[in-house]
């Protein structure tokens, strides 16, 4: 369902302060700007069979938001191959793929949209997405005047009430009220028993253990340990 084979990231930091757009266009064209290279990720192979809650832990700074942005195809690895097989619902950093000048109606359509699914589909779903995110008093506002909680009901809204193959989240359990987590975690348990795979990033050992079949540990890039929630957990705990 996801095939990783040796897939690596390099990002490029300017090493040189530049303190404005013509400065830095002027001096890469003279050649003069210098970069700094580093690894984030450094050949990562991994095999997620479908219906498997597979759960991503590691320090700041690891690469488990960039290995997630990899896997939804919004980065391209600098080297290493990917291939997903099935419809991919990317939760990632809060409120991407919204336009904060749209209400939350017209943003429900950009963003499943961006997800690939039609507008006829959409309009079908529509009212269940609403209903599911409890927004129907702000629907026909624009989204500026949204909190983050609300940003975050109407996102994991759009992302689960369509019942994707591949759910990708980051860290998203953590945001909202209590209601609403409690709520969102009972979707998840119904997507994952229905046979949705689930890749997610959570510093939470507790929700980890809760929800996942399987754990995988990055540290500096690499895997550093993969196996069963529980034994990952202690080890990562007690390193
Ligand atoms: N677009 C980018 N350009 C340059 N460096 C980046 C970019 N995105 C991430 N990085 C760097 O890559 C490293 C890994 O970041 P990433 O967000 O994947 O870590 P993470 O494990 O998700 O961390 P956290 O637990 O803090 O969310 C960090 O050092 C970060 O600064």
């Amino acid at each position: 369902m996801i095939d990783l084979t040796d897939v690596s990231m390099r990002f490029k930091l300017p090493r040189d302060k530049v303190n404005s757009l013509k400065e830095y266009a002027v001096r890469a064209l003279r050649g003069e700007l210098k970069f700094e290279e580093f690894w984030v990720l450094d050949g990562i192979s991994l095999n997620i069979s479908r219906g498997e809650v597979v759960g991503l832990v590691g320090r700041n700074g690891a690469g488990k938001s960039t290995l997630l942005k990899i896997i939804a195809g919004i980065l391209k690895p600098t080297r290493g191959m990917v291939r997903t097989g099935g419809t991919v619902a990317p939760m990632l950093e809060l409120g991407s793929g919204f336009d904060q000048d749209l209400t939350g109606r017209e943003n429900i359509f950009l963003n499943g949209a961006i997800l690939g699914y039609s507008k006829q589909f959409l309009l079908s779903k529509y009212d269940e997405i609403v209903a599911f995110s409890e927004l129907q008093d702000f629907i026909h506002a624009p989204i500026r005047n949204y909190s983050s909680g609300m940003l975050m009901r109407l996102a994991f809204s759009i992302a689960t009430v369509v019942n994707p193959e591949i759910l990708i989240v980051d860290e998203i359990l953590a945001v909202g009220d209590a209601a609403f987590q409690k709520k969102s975690r009972q979707r998840m348990a119904e997507l994952m028993s229905g046979g949705t795979t689930v890749l997610f990033v959570s510093h939470s050992m507790e929700q980890i253990q809760e929800l996942c079949s399987r754990v995988v540990w990055l540290e500096d890039g690499k895997v550093k340990m993969t196996g069963s929630a529980q034994e990952v957990c202690r080890a990562y705990a007690g390193n």
